[in-house]
């Protein structure tokens, strides 16, 4: 009996994209997620441990930043033919390459605001005994992005601190509210579309020196819109862009080429009252 090398392949899965392409004032936005498999003549690492032909799939990860600067990313199909192409062309032991694209759909809120397309998700929640009734609404899953107006700097900086400090970021977040009600006896259906475009409409419109001023901006947006809601809380998770350093390949970056960041993130958390409100029930804070 022999023992074989059946079909293989090997590449970067998943390599988060979003470029950012600059027109002034107006942004456009891609948001990509890469995966790239290159298949051919590779019998030799798994037989022997002979690297000659492996192209390291740091370098496929490298290679869709840098090809996403140098090219911009046009339709999907088109990136990925560009970097199949490419692969093929360059290592003469790879036979295929196979590069399969997600492309995550933005709707335009704004020149540099977007929301996710697909859904988020509205909820409700009520409390109710024979001394109150509370009615708490509430949105999770819509999330937003701002390709600039947003800075992080002036923080203080220990022997652990390597974050630099920007003047121009991404902000992006996945919005997790929930507001309670003065009343249970409101119009919801007038209430809850319109709490949600003055959180909307708040993280599109605040010019950000952190998400934590953009959540109390979005609170207060809600009460000031809303006389029949007494407190907001919000959770945001900051949603990372790390800016790819394309320096190596003798590419600049000015903000448009980034890595969306999974995990971990940073996740604020917060509550903006009207403080002639009556308290919550003590059973919300369970
Ligand atoms: O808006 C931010 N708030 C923070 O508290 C924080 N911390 C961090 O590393 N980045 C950011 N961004």
């Amino acid at each position: 009996m022999a023992i074989v090398l059946g079909p293989n392949r090997y590449g970067k899965a998943e390599t988060r994209l979003v470029r950012v392409v600059r027109d002034g004032d107006t942004h456009a936005l891609a948001d990509f997620n890469v995966s790239v498999a290159l298949s051919g003549d590779l019998a030799a690492t798994h037989l022997t441990g002979d690297n000659a032909g492996v192209l390291p799939t740091d370098t496929m990860k490298n290679t869709v930043y840098a090809f996403a600067k140098k090219h911009g990313v046009g339709e999907p199909e088109e990136f990925g033919l560009l970097l199949a192409r490419h692969f093929v062309a360059t290592q003469p032991q790879v036979k295929t390459a196979r590069v399969s694209i997600e492309s995550f759909g933005w709707e335009r809120l704004g020149p540099h605001s977007f929301a996710r397309k697909g859904d988020y998700t509205r909820v409700a929640t009520v409390l109710v005994s024979d001394e109150f009734e509370q009615v708490v609404s509430g949105v999770t899953g819509l999330v937003l992005l701002n390709s600039t107006a947003s800075e992080f700097r002036g923080f203080p900086r220990d022997e652990y601190t390597t974050l630099p400090e920007t003047t121009d970021r991404i902000l992006a977040t996945a919005v997790d509210a929930r507001w309670r009600h003065l009343s249970a006896s409101g119009d919801f259906a007038k209430s809850y579309p319109a709490a949600l475009e003055a959180l909307t409409s708040a993280f599109v419109n605040t010019y950000s020196a952190s998400l934590q001023q953009t959540l109390f901006s979005m609170g207060s947006h809600v009460l000031s819109q809303r006389p029949e809601i007494a407190e907001v809380r919000l959770a945001l998770p900051n949603k990372h862009h790390y800016l790819v350093d394309l320096s190596p390949f003798d590419l600049t970056n000015d903000n448009e080429v980034f890595i969306a960041g999974d995990r971990p993130y940073g996740l604020i958390e917060g509550t903006v009252t009207r403080d002639d409100a009556p308290p919550a029930a003590a059973e919300w804070y369970l």
